[in-house]
């Protein structure tokens, strides 16, 4: 089979994009509704870790149900006939969206929107019991203004166990540690992707992945609110601790849409998951880890392009200390 092989009932109209293990194509299903539809590369089939995590965002997007979480509507998870419907996002990922603007910051309130959105995402994720690990501009989708989390190849339920990983930019000190992710982790991504929106740059800055471990182990950032006074206080405060060193000292995410969406003058509802959006959780929702990646990430905000990296964009401690 190849990438380009055709899905009984899918129309395909164009290419999308094509990530490092998956040709994404807009197509039309039987309903005539537009719908994303991955296909993974054969090599991504070919070498166990890659297809697994493959399978992982097929099952999970199939079963996770929020607005700010990309649905999966139908796909096979294993096997040469794998793929994924995905709901589909015509402005593309954040990444996309700030490359086309060419290093131009988000106005203030499109900025606090997308963090909204994607704090709620998070916030349904945690009550789950599950952690998504890899938060960044490439995995939040755009449609309409409004934003949802993607990618949820790395994404586990804590319970079950699974292999910590992310992306430089974006991974928790912890993590760099070689521990275990967690909600707080997760929180810690969502404070750089927060610091990066509503200042106009990345937290830590560096040019390997060794540099940009030890800043985010060991490097303070300077307050938002000096970077941008028109942060509204409390925004800017949790976005800040956030980054915290410790995953004890860090808000959870519903703290932090909540006070997103109050900047927003908006009443925070509660974001406990009805009974048709929470999923019993899989009983195989293993962790694959790190597949091999040989391109740097995009340099899509309006830091410096990212460095070339041990194992490209998503790193897995426990896989390089082998
Ligand atoms: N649901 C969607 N709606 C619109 N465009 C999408 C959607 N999913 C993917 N795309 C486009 O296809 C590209 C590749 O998709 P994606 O990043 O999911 O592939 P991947 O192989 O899983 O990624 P990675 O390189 O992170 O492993 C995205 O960058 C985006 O431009």
């Amino acid at each position: 089979m190849t990438s380009e092989r055709s899905i009984p009932g899918y129309k395909l109209l164009h290419l999308l994009g094509r990530g490092h293990t998956a040709l994404v194509h807009l197509a039309q299903d039987a309903q005539g509704r537009q719908v994303a539809l991955k296909i993974p590369l054969e090599e991504t089939l070919r070498v166990q870790e890659a297809a697994e995590r493959f399978g992982n965002e097929v099952r999970l997007s199939l079963q996770f149900r929020h607005p700010h979480i990309v649905p999966g509507y139908a796909g096979t998870a294993f096997g040469p006939r794998a793929f994924v419907a995905l709901g589909y996002y015509p402005e593309g990922t954040l990444c996309d969206v700030l490359t086309r603007r060419a290093g131009e910051k988000l106005p203030l309130e499109e900025a606090l929107r997308i963090l909204a959105d994607i704090a709620s995402g998070l916030t349904y994720l945690h009550r789950l019991g599950a952690v998504h690990q890899d938060v960044k501009t490439q995995n939040v989708y755009l449609a309409g203004g409004r934003a949802a989390l993607g990618d949820l190849g790395s994404t586990y339920f804590t319970a079950q166990g699974g292999q910590s990983s992310g992306s430089p930019f974006y991974m928790a000190p912890e993590i760099y540690r070689g521990e275990s992710s967690s909600p707080a982790s997760d929180v810690y991504s969502l404070g750089v992707l927060a610091y990066e929106l509503l200042s106009g740059q990345r937290p830590h800055q560096g040019n390997s992945y060794e540099e940009l471990m030890v800043a985010h182990l060991t490097r303070f950032v300077p307050p938002l609110s000096h970077l941008n006074p028109q942060v509204p206080r409390p925004v800017a405060r949790l976005a800040e601790l956030a980054l915290a060193k410790r995953p004890q000292d860090r808000p959870p995410a519903d703290a932090l849409r909540q006070a997103l969406l109050k900047a927003l003058g908006e009443p925070p509802e509660d974001e406990t998951p009805t009974e048709a959006e929470s999923p019993a959780p899989v009983t195989a929702a293993r962790q694959t880890g790190r597949h091999s990646q040989s391109a740097p990430p995009p340099p899509c905000s309006l830091a410096a392009p990212a460095p070339e990296e041990r194992g490209g964009t998503r790193w897995n401690p426990f896989k390089r200390r082998k």
